[in-house]
């Protein structure tokens, strides 16, 4: 498979924030999210076996492991590598779009899965199905370019209910939407949504870091 980078971080996303985690990045992915802080995995990537991703995870010591992109589910041997991590114990998320099936993934699994809001331009590739199959700990996150965006998401919320059976995420887009804002929002209308921010952004961007 095509891996653009593996590193250790500080998990800044889902409700598993603030914990050091692994991070595999695939490389490529399908879509083209207008706001993407991720475009160098679209074309780069190293051809590795999953022998050599387990074996360069093991490295690093640290039982919690994000498996990220580009999008993770495009590439055939990541759902072996998933069992395979699975399988030596680690807590395994999967950060996924929601534009691919995510029904071949090792239940085991975490899936923190985004609805991919019109603010994205990608509201099209939303796999509908998905959202039937999420599982007991999964999650499912709202990436909120503005006011139509956070509209958007209460309607997709109020028409498939079942979705407050997990963890819903709210995550305003990074330097454009006013966090602020999408937090007045979420209370003035009593929205049972959990906040995010990416804290790793807050943590390691040099614009962010506080004084
Ligand atoms: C880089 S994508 C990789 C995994 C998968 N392709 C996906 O979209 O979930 C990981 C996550 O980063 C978040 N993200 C990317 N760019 C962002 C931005 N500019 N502001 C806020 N979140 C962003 C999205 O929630 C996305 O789910
Ligand atoms: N620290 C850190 N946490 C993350 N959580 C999800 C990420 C992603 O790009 O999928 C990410 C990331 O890129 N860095
Ligand atoms: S699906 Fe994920 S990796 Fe692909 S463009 Fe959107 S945010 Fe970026
Ligand atoms: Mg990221």
């Amino acid at each position: 498979m095509k891996v653009n980078e593996i590193f250790k971080s500080i998990q800044g996303e889902s409700t598993y924030a603030g914990l050091p985690c692994v991070f595999v990045r695939t490389a490529f992915c399908n879509l083209r999210c207008g706001w993407c802080d991720t475009t160098y995995a679209f074309y780069e990537g190293a051809d590795r076996s999953v022998e050599s991703v387990l074996q360069e995870v093991r490295g690093h010591a640290c039982r919690l492991v994000e498996v990220t992109g580009g999008e993770p589910l495009l590439q055939e041997e990541v759902y072996p590598l998933v069992t395979r991590l699975l399988d030596e114990g680690y807590v395994v998320l999967i950060e996924t779009s929601g534009s691919i099936p995510i029904d071949r993934v090792d239940p085991r699994a975490v899936i923190v899965m985004d609805i991919k809001c019109p603010g994205s331009k990608m509201s099209h590739a939303v796999h509908w199905e998905n959202l039937g199959r999420l599982k007991k700990g999964d999650e499912v996150k709202f990436v909120i370019a503005d006011r139509a965006d956070y509209d958007w998401a209460k309607e997709v919320l109020s028409q498939h209910p079942r979705l407050f059976d997990h963890p819903v995420l709210f995550s305003p887009v990074f330097n454009q939407m006013d966090s602020r804002q999408l937090a007045e929002w979420i209370l003035e209308e009593k929205l049972p949504v959990r906040f995010q921010l990416q804290l790793h952004k807050y943590i390691w961007d040099p614009a962010m870091r506080g004084v």
